[in-house]
């Protein structure tokens, strides 16, 4: 590529983002907002089917109710008329019929606190203006769109935004040859690899961040990272039969995170869920008497990132294998023409009933919340 001097950088013309195999080749001007991705064009609207049902303003349920006379049963009154009104909502959500363009804008080396290393990646897209993530495991996975070279850029610039193979060193010059690591960087992708381990997780603040033991979003990702970061040789005999089925970790995982709080509805909404769930809701009943589906999500992005990563049918036809005990998920990562194809799915145990309740999460609320997706949302955990 051209030596540009490295005060070209800022000044660099907006990117221009050559439409990806899987976007959408023209996109119906009738929405609305901006999205993270400039196309040289004027950005393309968002056709109704893409937009997500969670963006219908709700109305909190008994709000116009005199609960003054009889609270309890006129609370329940209205959240059974209201569940009988809205049944339709709790149909699994649509798939969409194209994928949206993604583009990893941006990608650096996360050293953890278990010892194992990961390259987080930072994603655009024409769909929404949420930065949606990529946790990769392993030196294997690359994402297509980081790695383009941008017109103009300098060797610089692509180290700073994660384009470059091996590791980075102090007074590291090219981003395409790692001089102290050259071996490893360039023997990447020469030997057949196990499908890699795929997990598509959903913002929860509440249990990943704020200690919650309302659900088991926090030990769900901690447990992906550790299956997707643990040598086979370091997996002791009392570690879970998913991971000791493992066969191999060298193709590295994927964890797709995405910015769907509270499957969808966003924190504040979840939060009034829960209020109506300390009311005599299950996870379900609550949603809907918000006036939102039971699951609001949609998982276009995540395949679309997935295809980006080189997961997709197109240059792995072998598959992934899904962390997941969410059969909708399943089907629906797989995209409208199977662009991503699930070899397997692994089944996510909580470590409560793995352990007969030694460790993972104890409350009551927990126990609701999972017989509750067992019962009403399919999931399988077993
Ligand atoms: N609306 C709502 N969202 C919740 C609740 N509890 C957890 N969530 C959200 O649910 C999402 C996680 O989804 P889960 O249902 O746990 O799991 P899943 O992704 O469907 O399936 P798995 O792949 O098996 O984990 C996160 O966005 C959480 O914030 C709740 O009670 N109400």
């Amino acid at each position: 590529m051209a030596d540009l001097p490295a005060h070209a950088s800022p000044k660099l013309p907006p990117q221009s983002h050559p439409p990806t195999s899987s976007g959408p080749d023209a996109l119906p001007d009738d929405a609305s907002q901006g999205s993270g991705i400039t196309t040289g064009q004027q950005t393309p609207a968002l056709p109704n089917s893409l937009l997500s049902p969670a963006f219908t303003p709700p109305a909190t349920p008994g709000g116009t109710l005199n609960l003054t006379s009889n609270p309890t049963k006129a609370l329940h009154e209205s959240q059974a008329a209201s569940i009988r009104h809205q049944g339709e909502h709790t149909k699994a959500p649509k798939l969409l019929s194209q994928l949206p363009q993604v583009e990893c804008i941006v990608r650096a080396r996360i050293p953890t606190t278990n010892g194992a290393e990961m390259f987080l990646h930072l994603y655009h897209n024409d769909m929404d203006n949420k930065e949606h993530l990529a946790i990769v495991f392993g030196n294997k996975i690359r994402s297509q769109s980081l790695d383009r070279v941008y017109p103009g850029e300098t060797e610089m610039d692509r180290m700073i935004r994660g384009a470059y193979v091996g590791k980075l060193h102090p007074g590291r010059v090219s981003s395409w040859f790692d001089d102290e690591k050259n071996a490893e960087s360039q023997s990447e992708g020469q030997t057949k690899v196990e499908p890699p381990l795929v997990r598509i997780h959903s913002e929860c603040y509440t249990g990943e961040t704020a200690w919650s033991a309302r659900c088991d979003c926090g030990e769900q990702l901690d447990e992906a990272a550790r299956l997707m970061s643990f040598p086979v040789e370091d997996l002791s005999s009392d570690a879970p039969p998913e991971a000791q089925s493992l066969r191999s970790h060298s193709a590295g995982g994927v964890i797709i995170y995405l910015r769907q709080e509270g499957r969808g509805i966003g924190l504040g909404e979840k939060l009034k869920a829960y209020n109506l769930q300390d009311l005599g809701s299950d996870t379900v009943e609550a949603n809907l008497l918000l006036r939102h589906p039971a699951d609001a999500r949609s998982y276009g992005l995540a395949t679309a990132m997935l295809m980006d990563l080189g997961c997709g049918a197109d240059v792995n036809p072998d598959g992934v294998r899904l962390l997941t005990n969410n059969p909708d998920k399943v089907r629906a990562i797989e995209g409208p023409n199977r662009e991503v194809l699930v070899k397997e799915r692994v089944p996510m145990i909580p470590l409560a009933w793995r352990t007969g309740g030694q460790r993972g999460i104890k409350s009551s609320e927990i126990e609701g919340y999972l017989k509750t997706k067992i019962s009403k949302m399919g999931h399988m955990i077993q």
